[in-house]
């Protein structure tokens, strides 16, 4: 089956989508040409775990509630794209979901940042499994809240995002001391345990789907989770795994995008239609599982390929990723109202 014995069954799931796509594929040249190029630039930009602590939004302490606000953020990383803001510009303009703090408008994946930062400010504990299972203090209302926008299209899926909350401080706090630190602590320094832990204990973050007769797996937050935890605490404390390198891309709508910006990826003609119609695609529909695992896929490739022309060098998936995830958002910026190559896929998912 998938389950490889070491790992958690991502990159065999990924290969599997990409060996029986359809509507996606890999152009593998393309793949090797990019590799050239993302490679120069990870390099020219010093790329590295260092790079997380310079985003505006991420913490700059490294202790337990640093942890805690990272589960906090990657329990509720998903589905930022706006029903609203069909050019994608990204701007609180185009009145999509918009979270105002530090005087600067946030959209997308930091408007989630900004707004648990700015919770925090106003002294409501976020970022504390113990308060989101405590439902007197830590209401809906309260959450929503936290959550309230400055335009007039409000937070994506605000009803999915507190039933995350009440699942996680239950399990949490039930079974963990109150915090994801405990679960760091059982998985003894491997990144692959750590992600078979959190797929196994909360639900809400088992990102599986049946493809062609087989059970595929993602785990895009569970990586993405454990990543953030690796980077942040530059491999050290909480952060030192010993098999990190086994961790692939994560899986959400934006990557594929410059994938196929770069020609890594191409589509067909009814899927291109698809997305650039902003037709919304089912979670679980074979076409959105290709676009997801055939991006997984291709980064893989990437990364051999620059793996093989530069010997010994510290890259893998997740700073491949890291460094596509900020490069697409910089292009949406840099394009604003323009028309994009090709917009990004639009499912409705607490999973990405
Ligand atoms: N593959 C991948 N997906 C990522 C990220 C991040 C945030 N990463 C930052 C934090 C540390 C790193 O250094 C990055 O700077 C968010 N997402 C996903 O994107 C989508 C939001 O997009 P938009 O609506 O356009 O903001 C949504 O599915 C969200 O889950 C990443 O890094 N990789």
């Amino acid at each position: 089956m998938l389950q490889s014995m070491t790992g958690i069954g991502v990159r065999e799931s990924a290969k599997y989508i990409y060996e029986n796509a359809k509507d996606v594929t890999i152009n593998v040249e393309q793949c090797r040409k990019a590799a050239t190029d993302i490679y120069i630039n990870m390099m020219k930009n010093s790329y590295s775990t260092e790079t997380w602590a310079t985003h505006i939004l991420n913490p700059k302490t490294k202790d337990q509630s640093t942890v805690d606000w990272i589960f906090v953020v990657d329990l509720l990383n998903f589905s930022f794209w706006s029903d609203v803001d069909d050019k994608d510009t990204g701007r609180a303009d185009s009145q999509r979901y918009t979270v105002k703090w530090m005087d600067i408008e946030w959209t997308g994946y930091w408007s989630l940042c900004a707004a648990i930062n700015r919770a925090l400010a106003e002294d409501i504990p976020i970022t504390s499994p113990a308060f989101w299972n405590n439902h007197e203090r830590c209401t809906d209302d309260l959450i929503a809240h936290v959550f309230r926008s400055e335009t007039t299209e409000k937070v994506p899926m605000l009803t999915e995002r507190i039933a995350c909350l009440r699942e996680a401080g239950s399990i949490l706090t039930k079974e963990f001391g109150g915090s994801f630190v405990d679960c760091i602590e059982k998985a003894d320094k491997s990144a692959i345990a750590l992600v078979k832990l959190v797929v196994e204990k909360f639900p809400c973050f088992r990102d599986e789907s049946e493809y062609e007769g087989k059970t595929v797996k993602i785990y895009k937050r569970a990586q993405i989770l454990v990543s953030e935890i690796w980077a942040c605490f530059n491999q050290h404390s909480y952060g030192d795994f010993n098999d990190i390198d086994e961790i692939t891309m994560f899986a959400d709508y934006r990557v594929p995008q410059i994938l196929h910006s770069l020609g890594c990826l191409e589509y067909s003609e009814e899927l291109t239609q698809h997305i650039q119609h902003l037709i919304p695609i089912e979670h679980g529909d074979a076409r959105e599982i290709e676009l997801r695992g055939c991006s997984i896929w291709s980064v893989e490739l990437i990364k051999k390929e620059i793996l093989k022309q530069n010997p010994g060098t510290k890259v893998n998936a997740i700073l491949i990723d890291f460094f596509l995830w900020d490069a697409a958002k910089a292009a949406q910026k840099a394009m604003g109202t323009e028309q994009k190559a090709i917009q990004c896929h639009r499912t409705r998912s607490i999973f990405y």
